[in-house]
């Protein structure tokens, strides 16, 4: 109520900008501010390079808001909190939601300045039971047992991949990414571990919110930008860190910046409502 007293727009996709990826923001037309500090229980990111703020607009032909600034699980937020915002958007309406994130390189396949579409992801937190949907649940907004088969729509993937190669973006493919809580990078142990079960990149952020936004029956697109290679060999003196990670994102925000603006303009909103959600 709160958000919809402050603008007229009404938006049915939401784009979650991840660590310096909040510069899609500065490309919407008759943008619209709201900071999360006068939102009523909007958590507030502690970590640089997520501003604190949705920003409503038109990207192309269509309304969106976007988020810029995420709430991740390692700055010590629960995660109803880390994940609260997908909540919000499905009760403004939201159909479809981008969630873009930085992302560390596990496999031989990526490479930094990639982007990856998520086409799975795994849950490292999940299974061991750190998962956003414990606890009692409320049949009205959700099932108990929520399946996680189909996570990243499938039309929303083609739709991503055909507008790379349409853009001659050779530097974009599909892949799993791995979600560990975080702060601390993995260690070459456990890099070696995330590429033997099959991850491609690996970040502290995004699964927690698309399990809700999927409880929720909204559709999810994910996407990774790779801001840096993990390092799996002992002793090595290149460590993570991250400022290269936020270098690394303004490098690529133009890119990313535009798939996204092809994206949101071939995406289908009478499909989304014909899916029944
Ligand atoms: O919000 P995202 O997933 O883009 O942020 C990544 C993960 C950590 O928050 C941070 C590490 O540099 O970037
Ligand atoms: N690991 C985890 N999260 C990250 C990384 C990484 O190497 N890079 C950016 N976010």
């Amino acid at each position: 109520d709160y958000i919809f007293s402050k603008t007229a727009q009404r938006p049915k996709i939401a784009i979650v900008c991840g660590s310096g990826l909040g510069g899609i923001t500065g490309i919407l037309k008759d943008p619209e501010l709201i900071s999360y500090k006068d939102i009523p229980n909007f958590p507030i990111s502690s970590v640089p390079g997520h501003a604190g703020k949705l920003v409503f607009g038109k990207l192309g032909n269509k309304d969106v808001v976007c988020m810029s600034g995420r709430v991740h699980a390692y700055e010590g937020q629960p995660l109803w909190k880390v994940t609260f915002a997908m909540r919000v958007f499905d009760s403004m309406g939201i159909k479809v939601v981008i969630l873009t994130n930085a992302a560390g390189g596990v496999g031989e396949k990526t490479k930094e300045g990639d982007l990856i579409i998520l086409k799975d992801h795994i849950n490292l937190p999940g299974l061991c039971g750190f998962n956003p949907l414990v606890g009692l649940n409320d049949e009205r907004f959700g099932a108990r047992f929520q399946e996680t088969t189909v996570c990243y729509d499938k039309e929303l993937r083609d739709i991503a991949l055909k507008m790379a190669k349409d853009c001659k973006m050779d530097f974009v493919c599909e892949g799993v990414y791995i979600y560990q809580v975080g702060p601390t990078f993995e260690s070459p142990s456990e890099v070696k571990f995330l590429k033997l079960i099959g991850g491609d990149m690996v970040g502290m952020s995004t699964v927690p919110e698309v399990v809700v936004a999927r409880h929720r029956g909204m559709r999810c697109l994910g996407i990774s930008l790779i801001t840096n290679k993990c390092i799996d060999v002992f002793d090595s003196n290149k460590k993570p860190n991250h400022e290269e990670v936020l270098e690394l994102s303004k490098q690529r925000s133009c890119e990313l910046q535009k798939l996204i603006s092809k994206i949101v303009d071939a995406i289908s909103l009478e499909q989304a409502s014909a899916c029944g959600i």
